[in-house]
């Protein structure tokens, strides 16, 4: 078993130094800008269209100087100047109209940019192996698909038509004046080369302190995802100063380096705009020379300095565009992290939504028991921590209810954990009905299996989301029996919209027993072959502890029940009892023989396991 991937070390939760979480110069490095060259590659026609559109806008603004020019010697010479200036009126219009245009189709280009790169993320999000999640940050996570991929809008197809028109534009205009005045153009390429020194000093830098400041972001989200995902236990605890404090240095860190990025984008902003300025001067001077010399006229220094105006934005928006092109570059490496993280493995991939409605609906009606078995099975959570599970081996024909018991920390969990297949065990098999499960396609074996887990997870959402959440499309008939069979059916009379009122975050509006009812009624619906039970009943009262305890014996009747089980009323009425401790399975029989036969059950059975 590998090290899940992760893409936040332990240093980039709330308390996290500034830039944990990766190698310090990935900003500067190819990676990202082939990243993000990846997001653009499926838009390249648009932009392509969009930055024709605005070139052409661009070359039309050139061409007004020429325009300009012919009006003045016109006016010079006395002659009508109608013709050019209708001219020069057109070329204005049309270049602005072609201009809007092109900045409309690449702003479109963006936002399907952004659209691509979430539903990829998500999609890939929710595909990942529950190791890598367990070891990020989800608020990290939600920052990369929310934040990163907003910087992908605001920079990619802006830096693109910057680079390009930019360059092109530039190109031209360079040509033109050239034409116009070599000398003139010598001089102004000398002051000008200054600007490309300093942004190839300064982009690196702000690429890095781009991607500290979304890194900081991430810190954001996860301090946030910390203290709301537990709300009541920080109130509980007096803990809000605490939490928004790590909250407000996360946010201080985001302050810090964006402002180091806002400081280096004004350098290269404000070179670019001084070394214009100084541009202007000199070619004024050199072009008054030149025109007092008689080496040119008024209208070509006219038309050079018109040149000059033109090329002077397109200066800028070349700076700028390399600015960009770092932003993007930066947020397309962090998107790339999470796309380099590990998903379910191949070929047994997640289900669709169609796999999982066809899998679902393979079985019509109950599906046949399903017998589990583990063989020699050993396991750790992580290279390096201690192991989980030393050879555990146990079988569980088809049907009827095994109880899982021992002490805390005996590794009980981690057999429902291995069957589901969250984890795969380092070594040995674990096989459900005769199959090892890694040959089973995740599919099959997630929709044949209903799971409660121990901390019994309601959705936000209405209670008929919850409830249908692994079944698409329950027959009303069953949902009305499983409801009834949960205890539910009371609850969902009493609720204002019934089974469409609303739970709340983790279904805070439900009571911790009502919850497990809903997760239990949730595994129920989907009819499964096997049914996993995660202490389901630590948190009802004894009315409906009694009722749950039939319906969990009525469903083992038809299904395999598998429960981990702290209270006699489980054990004690199931057909056997695995009793775990320390990784191992120590002893199996029915509630009368392991008191007969083994000291810990005789131990737990009266002590905490099945009190009084
Ligand atoms: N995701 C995880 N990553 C690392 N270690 C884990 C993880 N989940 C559980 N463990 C560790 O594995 C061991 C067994 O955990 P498990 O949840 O299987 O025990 P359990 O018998 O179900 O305990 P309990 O009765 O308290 O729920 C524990 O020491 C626990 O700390």
């Amino acid at each position: 078993m590998t090290a899940p991937p992760s893409v936040t070390s332990p240093g980039t939760g709330p308390a996290a130094p500034p830039g944990a979480g990766a190698p310090e110069d990935r900003g500067r490095s190819w990676p990202g800008q082939r990243a993000l060259l990846g997001h653009l590659r499926p838009q390249r026609r648009r932009m392509a269209a969009g930055v024709l559109l605005g070139l052409v806008g661009s070359v039309m603004g050139l061409a007004q100087p020429l325009a300009a020019k012919r009006v003045v010697d016109d006016m010079g010479r006395g002659a009508p100047a109608a013709g050019p200036v209708l001219v020069l009126s057109l070329l204005v219009v049309a270049g602005a109209v072609l201009a809007g245009l092109g900045y409309y189709v690449l702003q479109y280009s963006a936002e399907s940019i952004v659209c691509t790169a979430r539903r990829r993320l998500t999609d890939r999000l929710l595909r990942l192996r529950v190791p890598v999640v367990e070891s990020s940050e989800p608020g990290d996570l939600i920052a990369r698909v929310t934040s990163d991929t907003t910087l992908l809008r605001q920079t990619a197809p802006q830096a693109v038509s910057a680079a390009v028109t930019g360059t092109l534009v530039t190109a031209a205009t360079v040509v033109m004046m050239g034409l116009l005045d070599a000398v003139l153009l010598t001089v102004t390429l000398a002051v000008v080369a200054f600007v490309g020194v300093v942004v190839a000093l300064v982009a690196p830098r702000i690429g890095r302190a781009t991607r500290h400041t979304q890194e900081a972001v991430g810190c954001i989200g996860a301090a946030l995802e910390r203290a709301l995902g537990a709300f009541r236990t920080v109130k509980a605890s007096g803990a809000e100063q605490r939490e928004a404090e790590a909250l407000c240095r996360a946010a201080e860190r985001a302050r810090r380096t964006g402002v180091r990025a806002a400081a280096w984008e004004a350098v290269s902003a404000t070179t670019s705009a001084v070394v214009v300025q100084v541009c202007f001067l000199v070619v004024l001077g050199v072009g008054g020379a030149r025109v007092t010399s008689g080496a040119t006229d008024v209208s070509t220094l006219v038309a050079f300095l018109l040149y000059l105006f033109a090329l002077a934005p397109r200066i800028g928006q070349l700076v700028e565009g390399v600015g960009q092109v770092q932003v993007g570059s930066a947020a397309a490496d962090r998107i790339a992290q999470v796309e380099q993280l590990e998903t379910e493995k191949p070929g047994t991939e997640m289900p669709t939504r169609e796999e999982s409605q066809t899998a679902e609906q393979e079985d019509e009606g109950v599906r046949s028991p399903l017998s589990v078995s583990f063989d020699q099975v050993s396991f750790a959570y992580r290279p390096g921590l201690p192991r989980v599970h030393h050879g555990v081996s146990f079988t569980v024909p088809a049907g009827g209810l095994t109880a899982f018991v021992g002490p805390s920390g005996a590794g009980k969990t981690t057999v429902f954990s291995l069957i589901e297949r969250f984890y795969e065990q380092d070594s040995g098999r674990v096989l459900l009905d005769g199959e090892d499960v890694r040959q089973w396609p995740l599919a099959r074996l997630r929709a044949s299996i209903g799971y409660v887990e121990q901390d019994v997870p309601v959705l936000a959402g209405t209670l008929r989301d919850n409830l249908t959440l692994g079944t698409s499309d329950p027959d009303p008939g069953e949902l009305a029996r499983v409801l009834r069979l949960a205890r539910l059916d009371v609850l969902a009379d009493r609720l204002p919209d019934g089974l469409d009122t609303d739970v709340g975050h983790r279904g805070s509006r439900l009571s911790g027993g009502e919850r497990q009812r809903v997760a239990i009624a949730r595994a129920l619906l989907r009819r499964p072959g096997l049914l996993l039970l995660d202490e389901v009943t630590s948190q009802l009262d004894a009315a409906n502890e009694a009722a749950l305890r039939d319906t969990v014996t009525d469903t083992a009747r038809h299904t395999t029940v598998l429960v981990v089980a702290h209270r006699l009323s489980t054990v004690t009425t199931a057909d056997r009892i695995v009793v775990m401790e320390a990784g191992r399975v120590r002893a199996v029989g029915t509630h009368a023989e392991l008191l007969a036969h083994d000291d810990l059950y005789r131990d737990l059975a009266s002590t905490q396991l099945l009190g009084p």
